[in-house]
């Protein structure tokens, strides 16, 4: 449902990514490793058209999408949550989430709270009151709420204490589970092994490795070097 396709992209003179191509199908949840610098953030903003590619395609269920801006790219419903969250800190919880919200959306409130108790129990709380792990869990319900069909999720659990992780990977898990496709860039290599179908690892803006989960898990030679560029 979501085909990249050779892209190159560029900042400025900077050729940053060298022909990256992945896929993502319908119901599956797919990660981007790699190490710091790698590209990920980079191939994630290509997609959505903040770093339009220079060359190579990017297709949405079948529609070539680059090129267009990104405020259509997202009504077609690419959704990404960035590093760094994007919530409105001076509204509360519930206003961040009724002001994402999209008419006739298939998320309502209830369902966003039903996945999300911790925001509910703060949904009068200021975004600026919220705790790192809480903001990450907006960012991702704003996203939600808006009626995407697929989900790129840019280093959702970076920084968060291990309780909040987990609590991220069962939301993850959940959204897995309805059925809504996920491009997660994520470096915490335990939450990619909880959580995926496929990975990729990217290396100097190339795929330098496609798999299933279990041929991964199963291949000490790319896990360690996967760990050792990690580490
Ligand atoms: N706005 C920018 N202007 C110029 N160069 C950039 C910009 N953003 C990223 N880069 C460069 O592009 C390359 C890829 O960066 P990118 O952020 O995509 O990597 P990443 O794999 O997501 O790593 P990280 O985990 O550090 O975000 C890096 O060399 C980075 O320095």
């Amino acid at each position: 449902m979501l085909e990249v396709d050779d892209i190159h992209s560029y900042y400025d003179k900077s050729h940053v990514l060298e022909g990256v191509s992945l896929h993502v199908e319908a119901g599956e949840l797919v990660t981007l490793l790699g190490r710091n610098g790698a590209g990920k953030t980079t191939t994630l903003k290509s997609i959505v058209g903040l770093v339009p590619p220079r060359q190579g395609a990017v297709r949405f269920e079948g529609r070539v999408i680059n090129g267009q801006e990104p405020f259509r790219i997202a009504r077609q419903g690419v959704a990404l949550v960035p590093e760094h969250r994007g919530i409105f800190g001076l509204l509360s919880v519930e206003e961040n989430l009724k002001i994402a919200a999209r008419r006739r959306s298939r998320w309502q409130l209830a369902d966003i709270y039903r996945l999300f108790p911790r925001l509910e129990e703060r949904r009068r709380n200021g975004g600026n009151a919220l705790s790192g792990g809480e903001q990450q869990m907006l960012a991702i319900a704003r996203a939600l709420i808006n009626d995407p069909r697929i989900l790129l999720l840019d280093e959702p659990t970076e920084g968060l204490a291990p309780v909040i992780v987990d609590e991220i990977v069962r939301i993850l898990k959940d959204i897995r589970g309805l059925g809504l496709p996920v491009l997660l860039v994520e470096q915490n290599l335990r939450v990619c092994e909880q959580l995926a179908d496929r990975h990729y690892v990217l290396e100097q803006g190339r795929v330098v490795y496609h798999g299933s989960a279990q041929a991964f898990r199963d291949d000490p030679a790319i896990r360690d070097r996967f760990l050792a560029l990690s580490a």
